[in-house]
């Protein structure tokens, strides 16, 4: 995909040195909720930059788009790891746009302007911005080679998006980003998604004569086909941008494919969502989501945003609102949620080098001897910032909430093996057949043992094991301890737990 119009008169115009002090002239009301000036932008020498990257290496290269390519740069002895952008093209109004823009916003969703390096050794600006480590959403949605996300992390990303674009609209004066789109949200360290790339993006009011004289720019497939001329511009088309963005992690696909008739996915879409198919939309590598409500607030919500009337679309304080809605049902879906109340886990992976296992086979024996002691606690994976208890290092349970019952068990077994983000974090895997019992090396022996097999739970007649993982990456889990009381049992015959299986 190519810019529709992405010239340089069209930056050049925002970046007009004249204007520059614009905003910084203005009277206190018009300057911008926070500027990153106190933060303190950092001016970078070429020379670093070049050692930070190797000469800008291949090996630091980490990819290109349509103003020039990025690399990775480790700076501060090691410290502080960058990406840096450099411009291919001879011509620094992008780089400037970027720069005047993420110097007056800083948000925990955007990939923030870290510095830039302007000498007399480098032929155009470079930006130094935060370091994304695990690729684009863009790759996650359409590599083949990745797991694709569940529903939670699919609203989480869509969430965060949406409150990194919402921060944007409601600055004084507001951003408008004009490129939103999947490859430009960026995944960080903690898998949560950052709106990056600037290039094109307007600062000030929409009456202002130079947003209004800037040509329509952006990326096929998600540009707003009401914003034709530059007096179009306006939040609403971002919001539009949004709901391609948002249909596309839906369904997993293109904003534009080829291969498909229509090409458009809100041509295909669309229809599907006002003939209340909601299903038919779900990408098909996860299926519709468990809680049909979902499903039909996410896709009515898409619908909503990409309506050709920009008027009529929502603000992205809406969009915001609607989503937190969906990101709880998500989490708290009807069964779940009770799951959620009632499961007793220690919530973060005994990895076998974690110092809470350094020799601790003893203290993995008291770890599932004390749940089976406190049986008749159950506690929270999502509640754990609440009370939580903290029993010895790594190992944190939360009071007890309430109780799991055989017949919600049942329900949820219903769908049979499964995987259940339920904090977009920690994962619940409910599987047919029992995992391989793995075999460890344990730390102090050196020797290698098996851990405990995995427990079962006999529900109609079939075999299921219960897991809670906790993420590692998109598709990786680091498997912990389930454990899951029956208050109406009193033998405790159907105490499940699954302690220490490492995958
Ligand atoms: N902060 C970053 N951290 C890590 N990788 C990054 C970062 N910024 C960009 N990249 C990588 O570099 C690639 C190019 O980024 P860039 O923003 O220049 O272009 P793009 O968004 O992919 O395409 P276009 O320029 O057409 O919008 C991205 O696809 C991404 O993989």
């Amino acid at each position: 995909m190519g810019y529709l119009s992405c010239n340089a008169e069209s930056t050049i115009k925002v970046c007009d040195p004249c204007n520059w002090d614009y905003y910084r002239k203005e009277p206190k009301k018009n300057k911008p909720r926070r500027t990153r000036n106190d933060a303190g932008i950092r001016q970078f020498r070429y020379t670093d930059l070049l050692t930070a990257t190797n000469g800008f290496s291949s090996d630091s290269f980490l990819g290109k788009g349509s103003h020039g390519s990025v690399y990775k740069a480790v700076l501060d002895d090691g410290k502080l790891i960058t990406a840096v952008k450099k411009t291919s093209k001879n011509c620094n109004s992008p780089a400037d746009n970027e720069i005047e823009i993420l110097s007056r916003v800083y948000h925990p969703r955007l990939v923030n302007l870290i510095g830039y390096c302007s000498d007399s050794l480098c032929k155009n600006k470079l930006i130094v911005v935060e370091y994304m480590p695990n690729g684009s959403l863009y790759d996650l949605l359409h590599s083949s080679s990745c797991k694709p996300p569940g529903w939670s992390s699919r609203v989480r990303f869509a969430l965060q998006v949406a409150k990194a674009v919402q921060t944007l609209h409601s600055g004084n004066p507001p951003v408008i980003h004009r490129d939103i789109k999947s490859s430009n949200v960026l995944i960080d360290q903690r898998w949560n998604a950052r709106l990056g790339d600037f290039g094109l993006a307007l600062i000030g009011h929409v009456e202002d004569v130079r947003i209004k004289c800037t040509p329509p720019a952006g990326t096929l497939g998600y540009l707003d086909p009401s914003y034709l001329a530059p007096s179009d511009v306006s939040t609403k088309s971002d919001v539009f941008s949004y709901g391609i963005l948002l249909l596309e992690i839906i369904s997993g696909r293109h904003a534009i494919d080829l291969k498909y008739s229509p090409p458009s996915v809100v041509d295909w879409a669309v229809p599907l969502i006002k003939g209340g198919d909601f299903a038919a939309i779900c990408d098909g590598r996860v299926g519709p989501p468990v809680d049909e409500e979902v499903i039909r607030s996410l896709t009515v919500l898409a619908a909503r945003c990409v309506r050709s009337a920009a008027e009529k679309r929502p603000g992205m304080e809406e969009v915001v609102e609607c989503l937190t809605v969906v990101s709880k049902r998500v989490h708290a879906g009807p069964v779940w949620s009770n799951l959620r109340r009632c499961v007793r886990c220690v919530h973060k992976p005994m990895a076998i080098n974690h110092p809470a296992f350094e020799g601790s086979e003893e203290a993995a024996r008291s770890s599932r001897c004390g749940s089976r002691r406190n049986s008749r606690k159950v506690t929270s994976v999502a509640d754990r910032g609440g009370e939580a208890n903290v029993i010895g290092e790594g190992v944190v349970r939360s009071k007890s909430i309430g109780s799991f019952t055989e017949a919600m068990a049942t329900s949820m077994l219903k769908i049979g093996p499964t995987e259940i983000d339920m904090d977009g974090e920690h994962v619940v895997l409910v599987r047919k057949k029992p995992a391989k019992t793995p075999t460890v090396k344990l730390s102090k022996s050196r020797s290698m043992g098996v851990l405990q097999s995995p427990r079962l739970m006999n529900l109609n007649g079939k075999q299921y094991v219960f897991e809670i993982g906790k993420r590692r990456n998109s598709s990786e889990f680091d498997i912990s301890k389930l454990v899951i009381n029956f208050d109406d049992d009193k033998s405790q015959r159907k105490i499940l737990e699954k302690p220490l299986v490492f995958v």
